[in-house]
């Protein structure tokens, strides 16, 4: 990624957040990530690190419209992923897409249990949130011109603890220093 477009997102999320009164912490830990395949605006998403503990984790994320998260699943990280500000689409399997399509199991939304379909989407509107297991993969993008979106969590390690469906994927981005960095990263 370019400096410049990781400086661009984070001037847009800060609007995003203080307009609809989600308050940062000082020093807030960002990851901005195109997902190392280079178009953020198609595949790309921004997060914030609330709080990172051996047992629990919280993040803040934001997404335009346009702008996908790759279909991923965890090896240990149990999640609830919540849309906080706008609608969120996901689209949910219950194991390696090309292997599940179209077999029912049971996910949890707003803490009910409900039989979906692999392969599906899920459309969850402000408030709204999906428990995902792990083993379920899952992708998601924005209906909603950009979304807030939280994820509670067990722990998390964005280094060893994703498993992506495209093996072109890496989870942090090289970044191209075209401009003064007016924040950095976790990954750097
Ligand atoms: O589903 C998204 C989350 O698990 C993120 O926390 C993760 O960083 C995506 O790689």
């Amino acid at each position: 990624m370019n400096r410049s477009q990781i400086n661009r997102v984070f001037k847009q999320a800060s609007e995003c957040f203080k307009q609809h009164h989600w308050h940062l912490p000082p020093n807030p830990s960002w990851d901005v990530t195109d997902f190392g395949l280079g178009d953020f605006d198609r595949t790309g998403l921004t997060l914030i690190n609330l709080s990172e503990e051996p047992e629990y984790c919280e993040k803040l994320m934001y997404a335009r419209q346009g702008q996908t998260t790759p279909a991923h699943t965890h090896a240990r990280k149990k999640e609830d992923i919540i849309c906080r500000v706008g609608e969120l689409t996901l689209q949910l399997w219950d194991g390696l897409p090309e292997k599940s399509e179209g077999n029912e199991f049971t996910i949890q939304v707003n803490q009910r249990p409900r039989t979906h379909r692999s392969g599906d989407e899920l459309h969850l509107l402000s408030g709204e949130r999906v428990t995902l297991q792990p083993g379920i993969y899952h992708s998601f993008w924005p209906t909603s011109s950009e979304c807030i979106i939280g994820e509670v969590s067990t722990a998390n390690d964005d280094t060893n603890d994703n498993i992506f469906v495209d093996p072109k994927i890496g989870r942090y981005p090289g970044i191209e220093e075209d401009e003064p960095a007016l924040v950095h990263l976790i990954s750097e």
